[in-house]
């Protein structure tokens, strides 16, 4: 049986991010995007990053920010992984991939099987693929799960996770329909919008190990 990796995003508080170190997590997520409840200034990011262990990864998720803005963001935060979660083209990225020592992911807003072939456009530009539900108030993070049996069956051809209004509750059934090796959720681990509630944090990752 495989292992499942897990991103818990949106992690803004040093509570956050201590529940989803010790719950195990693979990757812990610092959304730096102002209209999100779950922003963090890069000062704050900065030092929310320093309390992680070097085994857990730092994903620092942006959101179409221009180039100055995004090397100052990586510069400051020395993420693992970039997280793109907006229009961001593949020929931008693919230029930005020859300059960062950062794995580069994007996220990709799923309507139908044709958004999957669509998607292939950013092969060789990023390392994964996030595959989410379509923008909705925000670009992602709210809660809105996509039609996991899309992702079964496709021809995958790039690394790959699932993100989109997953929980403690829903995880182990999203892995076994859409077979995914990630899973990645930030509201529904939340008692409110943008506060954390450790109690999901370690539901969630103990459901997705389980799985
Ligand atoms: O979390 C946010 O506020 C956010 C803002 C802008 C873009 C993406 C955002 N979150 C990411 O969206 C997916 C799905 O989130 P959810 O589990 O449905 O709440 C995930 O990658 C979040 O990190």
């Amino acid at each position: 049986m495989t292992r499942t990796l897990v991103k818990v995003c949106g992690c803004n508080t040093p509570e956050a991010v201590d529940a989803a170190v010790d719950a195990g997590a693979d990757y812990i997520g610092l959304v730096h995007f102002e209209p999100s409840p779950r922003h963090v200034t890069l000062d704050d990011a900065k030092r929310l990053r320093a309390r992680i262990p070097p085994e857990t990864k730092v994903v620092l998720l942006l959101v179409n920010q221009q180039p100055v803005p995004t090397a100052m963001a990586v510069d400051a935060i020395r993420p693992d992984v970039v997280q793109f979660h907006g229009g961001e083209t593949a020929e931008w990225l693919g230029l930005l991939k020859q300059n960062v020592t950062q794995a580069l992911w994007k996220a990709i807003g799923v309507r139908s099987a044709d958004s999957l072939d669509s998607a292939l456009r950013f092969k060789g530009a990023v390392d994964r693929l996030l595959y989410d539900a379509a923008p909705g108030v925000l670009p992602g993070g709210n809660g809105v799960a996509i039609d996991w049996t899309l992702l079964r069956d496709f021809r995958h051809q790039l690394p790959w996770g699932l993100a989109g209004g997953l929980t403690p509750e829903n995880v182990a059934e999203a892995i076994r329909v859409s077979g995914t090796e990630l899973v990645d959720a930030s509201s529904g681990l939340e008692s409110s919008p943008g506060v954390k509630d450790p109690g999901r944090i370690r539901a969630f990752v103990e459901a997705a190990r389980n799985a």
